[in-house]
């Protein structure tokens, strides 16, 4: 897939594998609308990125996935901005399985919410170009992070969202193509005290045995493997990478 000129959204693109996923996108001249809940850092990034890449290809928009008016309004700057939208990419996630409805808000249903407004703003059914939806789930959906039961439904659940939007059904309706990448143990900010996001601090024994095969490996690894997952990714299909390897398709 060529890169260049296309409008990528992400969600979550303040921090992390999300602003991983944007900077390696300016990098192969894709123009990013940078979403996030974060503003503060969100602003802040943006000049950075503005500043390396040019500042017409970056924008943020302040945007909390739980809240559609609010995600309604990241598509319609977003494309009032760049004048088109090419890339959709639900990447916005916590893990805190003691606030287990604001998780399954944001991490399933802000998915949920993303993808409607994907369709709705890129869907030839609806008057646009068509286009790709990028979910980022988690390796939890393959070998259940045990620590972690509700942050794994939800990745359980974004996979099979995807997999079913990503039927040649929906394709061929839509001119949109989805796809899912399942990053295993990334350095982020994602857990900042392990002891409080899980249920009970009985779990952390858990936790301890989920991680002690992982390598830990960086955001900008994932970022990369975007850019090849676009480029070969098929409809429904599902990435997986871990390790700090190269991305591999997970066939069930
Ligand atoms: N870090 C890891 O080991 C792994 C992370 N993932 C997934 O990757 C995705 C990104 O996570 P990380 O970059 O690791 O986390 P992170 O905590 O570094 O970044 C998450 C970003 O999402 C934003 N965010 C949180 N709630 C939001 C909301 N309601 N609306 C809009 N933005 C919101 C945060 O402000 C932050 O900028 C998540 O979906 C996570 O589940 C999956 C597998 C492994
Ligand atoms: C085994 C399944 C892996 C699934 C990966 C996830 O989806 C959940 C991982 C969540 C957060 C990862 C954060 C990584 C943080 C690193 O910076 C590192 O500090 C982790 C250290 C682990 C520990 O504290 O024991």
């Amino acid at each position: 897939m060529d890169l260049k000129g296309k409008v990528a959204l992400i969600t979550g693109a303040a921090a992390g594998i999300g602003l991983a996923y944007s900077e390696e996108l300016l990098k192969h001249g894709a123009k990013v609308s940078l979403c996030d809940i974060d503003s503060d850092i969100g602003e802040q990034i943006a000049d950075e990125l503005g500043a390396k890449y040019g500042r017409k290809n970056v924008l943020f928009c302040q945007c909390d996935v739980t809240d559609y008016p609010q995600y309604e309004e990241a598509f319609e700057m977003t494309i009032k901005v760049f004048n088109r939208l090419d890339i959709v990419i639900n990447n916005a996630g916590v893990m805190n399985d003691r606030f287990w409805e604001l998780e399954v808000d944001v991490n399933l249903n802000g998915v949920i919410r993303g993808t409607l407004l994907a369709y709705r703003f890129m869907g030839k059914d609806r008057g646009g170009q068509g286009g790709t939806i990028v979910n980022t789930a988690s390796t939890a959906f393959a070998r259940p992070q045990v620590s972690t039961p509700i942050y794994t439904a939800t990745n359980y659940a974004v996979v099979g969202l995807t997999r079913a939007y990503g039927d040649q059904y929906h394709v061929n309706l839509t001119g949109v193509r989805s796809l899912v990448l399942c990053p295993g143990l990334t350095d982020t900010g994602l857990v900042k005290e392990i002891r409080k996001q899980l249920m009970s601090s009985e779990y952390e024994a858990a936790w301890q045995r989920d991680n002690a095969n992982c390598k830990t490996q960086s955001s900008e690894h994932v970022g990369r493997a975007l850019i090849e997952i676009l480029t070969k990714g098929q409809s429904g299909s599902v990435w997986v990478v871990e390790n700090g390897q190269a991305p591999r398709e997970w066939r069930g």
